[in-house]
């Protein structure tokens, strides 16, 4: 539920509050959808559906139009415009019709669902012929959509590149979920940006220190703990000890959690000295003796990722072996790892990767943090999210409606009423111009007159997004 200062009247672009004097005249119906329009890149070509459920939940759902709210809106709108142009009456209608309900339909992909680029993913519509003018007010807020889904589906496409390689290494997709960690909670622009993109990151992976998006999973997706960290440490808990008293520092941590996973940045000064003269030598025994639930988690945080991580594990190989594997890539011993989280994006992942198979490292040595290339690293138009009017209705006469501009063919909008189904080859496709059949549409219909009709869980939505089979096959 939204908070009490939060008008939705004032959730809107300025020019949307004067569009209601620009649709033609005996307008009744106003019909829009959203996409992720299809690019020629090879990147993204299918995105995770999610983040719906929260928007309605938190500001669309239940009586969000109020008398006090009217007043302020009006009040507000006429300083802003210098000139009468709020539509208090029509808003006023909808209070008294309505209790404050929106009279709008919105029918959606479930989420967590993989849909591919240039389809739509869900539709808005007015329930009510005196309200079209509702239908592309809460445009601006509902396009905001882009920013779960683009996180989403950029963690999913993290997951496709692990997935390969860790399949390819060792055999088995054994400890994926927890192979990326969101570090991005301090890289976003908003507590509310952390819990939206921290919870759509936990769409794909159980692994992240974003507090934010755990609570998001358990308040609106009904999941009571989406995701998991361990102790680590941070450059202030180590550095504090002052440069002469390092192996004291490191020495302190593997006291105060002699048990249980233990992640520690290394690299406040030499990380390859760290390595083979302090946890490889001073610290030897101590770490040795840690057993594979207790391991200890190395964490490099500086330097060219690839070449910093492949001298770490080689100096970790020359002080404490390592064995093969059953597909025959080496693997540390069971009380030690490392974690990368500094310069992890999508291009930097797969080149580590690469490295990493090509001198005969096994990914289940590797964890990975990722931050801003995770969280905020992205924009709308990383997915070309657009919301479009494609229907129109007159004097109870419907009519299809689009844009193409002659400038640009790529910003083309579908036409008609839209609906989503799988074809007889089992692809998803949108079926435009209202012939589409109701029982094959795969849209649902999540809210209506202010009502929120289905609820998904995390459980669900991480169901829906799994990767497939394609997903995994070996590297080409
Ligand atoms: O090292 C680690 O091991 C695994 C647990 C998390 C962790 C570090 N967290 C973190 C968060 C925000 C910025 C940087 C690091």
């Amino acid at each position: 539920m939204a908070a009490q200062d939060f008008n939705f009247l004032l959730a809107t672009d300025s020019y949307k509050v004067t569009h209601y004097k620009q649709y033609p005249p005996n307008v009744n119906k106003i019909y829009s959808y959203f996409e992720c329009r299809r690019r020629k890149d090879p990147q993204f070509q299918e995105v995770v559906f999610f983040g719906l459920q929260y928007l309605l939940k938190k500001y669309l759902a239940g009586p969000v139009i109020t008398e006090e709210k009217i007043q302020e809106a009006k009040q507000f709108f006429q300083m802003h415009f210098k000139q009468k142009v709020f539509d208090e009456d029509g808003w006023r209608r909808v209070l008294e019709k309505y209790d404050g309900r929106l009279p709008i339909r919105i029918k959606a992909v479930p989420e967590g669902k993989i849909i591919p680029r240039g389809n739509v993913l869900f539709t808005v519509e007015n329930t009510d012929p005196d309200f079209f003018w509702l239908t592309n007010y809460v445009e601006t807020m509902l396009v905001q959509m882009w920013y779960p889904i683009t996180v989403a589906t950029v963690s999913r496409e993290f997951k496709k590149i692990l997935a390969k390689h860790l399949k390819a290494t060792s055999g088995s997709l054994e400890g994926l979920d927890f192979k990326l960690h969101d570090f991005g909670y301090r890289g976003v622009s908003s507590q509310e940006s952390a819990a939206l993109g921290g919870a759509a990151h936990l769409v794909n992976f159980c692994s992240t220190d974003t507090v934010a998006g755990l609570l998001m999973a358990q308040r609106y997706y009904g999941c009571p703990m989406a995701g998991f960290s361990i102790p680590a440490a941070e450059h202030s808990t180590i550095i504090s000890w002052g440069r002469s008293r390092e192996k004291e520092a490191y020495e302190s941590l593997l006291d105060q959690f002699p048990t249980g996973p233990l992640a520690v940045v290394s690299d406040s000064y030499d990380i390859f000295k760290a390595c083979k003269h302090i946890w490889g030598d001073k610290l030897k025994e101590r770490v040795m003796e840690r057993s594979e639930d207790s391991t200890l988690v190395i964490r490099p945080d500086s330097g060219d990722p690839a070449e910093t991580l492949l001298e770490v594990i080689k100096i970790l190989e020359e002080r404490f072996g390592c064995s093969l594997n059953p597909v025959g890539y080496k693997v540390l011993p069971s009380y030690l790892r490392i974690i990368q989280g500094d310069g992890i994006d999508l291009k930097s992942i797969e080149e580590i990767l690469e490295r990493l198979s090509d001198e005969g490292w096994s990914v289940e040595n590797v964890f990975f943090g990722c931050g801003s290339a995770l969280l905020q690293k992205l924009n709308r138009d990383t997915l070309n999210c657009a919301f479009k009017c494609s229907y129109v209705e007159s004097n109870g006469k419907g009519m299809d409606v689009y844009k193409q501009p002659v400038t640009d063919p790529s910003k083309g909008s579908k036409r008609g009423r839209l609906s989503l189904r799988k074809n007889s080859d089992g692809f998803i496709e949108t079926v435009e111009r209202g012939v589409g059949k109701p029982e094959e549409d795969m849209l649902v219909t999540v809210f209506e007159n202010g009502t929120i009709l289905q609820d998904y869980t995390l459980e669900e939505i991480r169901k829906n997004a799994r990767l497939t089979e394609d997903d995994i096959a070996p590297p080409q």
